[in-house]
């Protein structure tokens, strides 16, 4: 069975990832959407298991040292990672497994991953991050400006990856990934 693809969508908290992800998997109902681990505390709404599987930190850490992560990383206070068995069964199993992840992780899925597609998504300015933050109403003031300190560092990366696509309109930053993506032919026909 041919190996399926690792495809990575990272950029700075806010920008839209999840929601790119959420408009890309109505689109292409075959594509595995890799769910990690976190010792983040669970928003209201946040199902355990499907949005992320909260752990605590002492879970976590016996993780790594099982080797049971793909990559990991320590993000405004809290511990992140992609469980490993997953997504090596569903990639032999011929799928395309996506990852959203953030800029550390993704710089250890590129090392050890050579063939994986990773894709920075951008703000289109600052303020427009800084917006959508707020806007989303999910987290704390405290945890805003953790994510918008970072995010300044995060933005620097952007050049590091294989494609870059700016969230300003919606739908066509979905239509920019698919076609990075090789979801879609050249005259847009679903390809997955
Ligand atoms: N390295 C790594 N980052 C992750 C993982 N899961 C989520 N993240 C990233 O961690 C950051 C914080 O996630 P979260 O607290 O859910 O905030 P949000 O992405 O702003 O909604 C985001 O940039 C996520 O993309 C993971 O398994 N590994
Ligand atoms: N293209 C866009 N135009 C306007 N608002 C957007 C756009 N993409 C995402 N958003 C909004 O921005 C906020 C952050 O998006 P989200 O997907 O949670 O970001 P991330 O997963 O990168 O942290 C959400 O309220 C979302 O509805």
């Amino acid at each position: 069975m041919t190996e399926g693809r690792l495809i990575v969508l990272t950029g700075p908290s806010g920008v839209g990832k999840g929601t790119l992800l959420k408009h890309l998997c109505q689109r292409h109902p075959a594509l595995r959407v890799s769910v990690s681990l976190t010792t983040r505390a669970p928003r209201p709404g946040e199902i355990p298991g499907q949005s992320y599987i909260f752990v605590s930190r002492e879970e976590f850490q016996s993780a790594i040292a099982a080797g049971a992560l793909l990559e990991w990383a320590e993000y405004a206070g809290n511990y992140y990672g992609t469980p490993r068995q997953p997504v090596v069964a569903a990639l032999h199993q011929g799928q395309w497994v996506i990852l959203e992840i953030e800029v550390v992780g993704a710089r250890q899925i590129r090392q050890n991953f050579p063939q994986a597609q990773l894709v920075f998504i951008c703000p289109p300015a600052w303020a427009t991050l800084e917006q959508r933050l707020k806007q989303r109403g999910q987290d704390s003031e405290t945890a805003i400006q953790k994510r918008l300190a970072r995010a300044k560092d995060e933005l620097q990366a952007a050049p590091e990856f294989d494609a870059q696509v700016v969230n300003d309109n919606l739908e066509q930053a979905i239509q920019e990934l698919e076609i990075h993506l090789g979801l879609v032919s050249e005259n847009n026909f679903p390809i997955l």
